[in-house]
């Protein structure tokens, strides 16, 4: 059986943590990052507000991501070898519908994406508010250091857009409490999924 969760969620909410852990805990888990799939900086656009636009879907080469998860749905297996998962001795067969392989596809942007959308079996979505947001972006190094403004400027203003238009067009979704402490959270996610598996079994 294959199993494609998405972890998805405000930036700084906790999604890579989460994942981390999930990632070392359940079998046969493969992981594919949103984040891997920015595009280069002289390709993000730049707003009439001045900032570079990279809270927006046309800023992450989103069809590579879909040919990544395909290529999972197709040999999880193989996938899994190829990126250093370890797979159990009994997970021979890739067709084999007794064994579970499962994905995780992490970010900040997937449900706003159709074609992923359609792909996830289990929706996970973690928010924290303004504040909390704010202040643990202030301590992160991205690829490209945030301009001051950025946060207020461009992406808390953007995450609420997408956050309004996910709640308009998708259902079953697992809202996740972000200030919970990462223990909590990590066992809230985990028990969730072991049930769906034993639900699906
Ligand atoms: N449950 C938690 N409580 C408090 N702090 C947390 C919790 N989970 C993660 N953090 C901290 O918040 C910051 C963001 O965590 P993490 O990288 O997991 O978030 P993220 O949602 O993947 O962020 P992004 O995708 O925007 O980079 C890190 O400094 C991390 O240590
Ligand atoms: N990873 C990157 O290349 C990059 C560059 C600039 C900004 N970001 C931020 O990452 C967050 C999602 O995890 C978004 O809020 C981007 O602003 C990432």
């Amino acid at each position: 059986m294959k199993y494609i969760i998405g972890i998805g969620g405000v930036t700084n909410g906790g999604k890579t943590t989460v994942t981390n852990r999930l990632v070392k805990t359940l079998p046969n888990c493969s992981v594919v990052h949103q984040d891997s799939f920015f595009k280069p900086p002289d390709q993000i656009e730049v707003g009439e507000d001045g900032f570079k636009q990279w809270d927006v879907i046309t800023s992450l080469d989103m069809e590579a991501m879909m040919n990544t998860v395909r290529a999972w749905m197709e040999n999880p297996v193989k996938f899994a070898r190829s990126h250093g998962v370890n797979v159990l001795p009994t997970a021979e067969e890739p067709d084999s519908e007794t064994e579970v392989h499962i994905l995780i596809v992490e970010g900040f942007l997937l449900y706003n994406y159709r074609p992923l959308l359609e792909v996830c079996d289990k929706c996970f979505y973690i928010s924290i508010p303004y504040e909390e947001c704010k202040m643990r972006r202030s301590t992160r190094q991205y690829t490209v250091p945030d301009p001051p403004g950025l946060f207020d400027g461009h992406v808390w203003p953007m995450y609420l857009k997408h956050r309004r238009e996910m709640e308009e067009h998708c259902m079953n979704v697992e809202y996740l409490d972000g200030l919970k402490s990462r223990e909590e959270l990590y066992n809230q996610v985990y028990e969730n999924i072991q049930n769906t598996l034993l639900n699906h079994l």
